[in-house]
């Protein structure tokens, strides 16, 4: 449904998308992402028509966007936070939308009643708080009931069941058979919402795969396992290929081996376990391994992390 070829962009000497190549398929929600200057908004806007590709092609339903007969229709769209600098109620704004392709005034009320804004619908939409204005702007991208959704970072400024509600609205979406590209920079909601991501840094494309297989790819697995007895364990374990290393506070870390070989192992031989926790790394830990050599604009804690060392718990980007 929405197709880039060999997608380029340069703005002067930068190069912001160079040689870009993905395909979204509908009936899932695929996230985008990359670290900050990446090229995910300059992507979204060629594939909006809103910058024109140097090289390479965008498409929308087998459509450059300006060829679309009914744009609303086919796709909905929300770039970045901003305010709605209108003198209009949100009614009156999406009203105007909804005139210039044709959609009814009663479409204007469901979306309303949909993103939780029927109440304040007769508010100017200047006043708004970032909160309220993505969920009138997400009220625009759904106007048409397009069959492609783009959203550019959704979350921002929604509080956790503002978060929540768009998560569950994007799976609604890519259930019925839409197709949803979403951007984010919350590793934790992009885990639990999108089922297949695109990543790219500086501008190129990097993985292109399902969400599982993307933390599998770049994170280690390993299980915890406690017993009472476990030296005798590290022996047995050891003995059957398993990588064992202290885990601290009296813990091993077992890798190479599932958690059910490890528990079947451990009672073959009269050895009681008081924990056995499959541990695998976070869609957070793969994005720093996988785009650490593309960071633009990092900080030296952040290299650390990402090198596996202790630092400061990075604050996840909302701008
Ligand atoms: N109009 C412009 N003129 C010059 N350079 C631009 C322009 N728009 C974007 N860029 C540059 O292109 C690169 C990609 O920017 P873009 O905003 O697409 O990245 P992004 O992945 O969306 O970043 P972020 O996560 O910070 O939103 C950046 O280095 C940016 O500075």
């Amino acid at each position: 449904m929405i197709e880039a070829k060999n997608l380029t962009k340069r703005y002067g000497a930068k190069i912001a998308v160079q040689d870009l190549s993905f395909k979204v398929e509908p009936g899932r929600v695929t996230g985008f992402l990359g670290p900050n200057g990446a090229g995910k908004s300059t992507t979204m806007r060629m594939l909006l028509g809103l910058d024109r590709p140097t090289g390479g092609d965008a498409r929308i339903a087998g459509r450059h966007y300006s060829d679309l007969p009914a744009p609303m229709r086919t796709v909905g769209a929300l770039l970045e936070a901003r305010a709605v600098h209108t003198g209009r109620s949100a009614r009156n704004h999406l009203l105007c939308l909804a005139q210039t392709q044709g959609l009814p005034a009663k479409r204007v009320d469901e979306v309303l009643e949909l993103v939780g804004l029927t109440g304040v619908a007769g508010r100017r939409a200047a006043g708004f708080s970032l909160g309220m204005g993505q969920r009138l702007g997400i009220a625009a991208a759904v106007l048409g009931d397009p069959e492609v959704l783009i959203l550019d970072e959704p979350v921002n400024g929604l509080d956790p069941e503002g978060v929540v509600w768009i998560r569950q609205l994007m799976q609604r979406f890519a259930a019925g058979g839409r197709t949803v590209f979403v951007s984010s920079h919350l590793m934790n909601e992009m885990a639990v919402t999108a089922d297949h991501l695109i990543v790219i840094g500086r501008g190129r494309l990097i993985a292109d795969c399902s969400t599982e297989e993307f933390i599998e790819r770049s994170t280690d697995k390993s299980v915890v396992v406690r017993s009472p007895d476990a030296e005798r364990l590290t022996g047995v374990l050891s003995g059957e290929g398993g990588k064992v290393t202290a885990d601290g506070d009296g813990a091993l870390a077992v890798e190479n081996l599932e958690a059910a070989r490890i528990g079947e192992l451990a009672a073959a031989e009269g050895l009681v376990l008081h924990e056995l926790t499959p541990r695998r790394g976070s869609l957070e830990d793969a994005f720093m391994e996988l785009t650490r050599d593309t960071v633009e604009y990092g900080t030296p804690a952040a290299g650390q992390a990402a090198a596996g060392q202790p630092a400061a718990p990075a604050k996840e980007e909302t701008r």
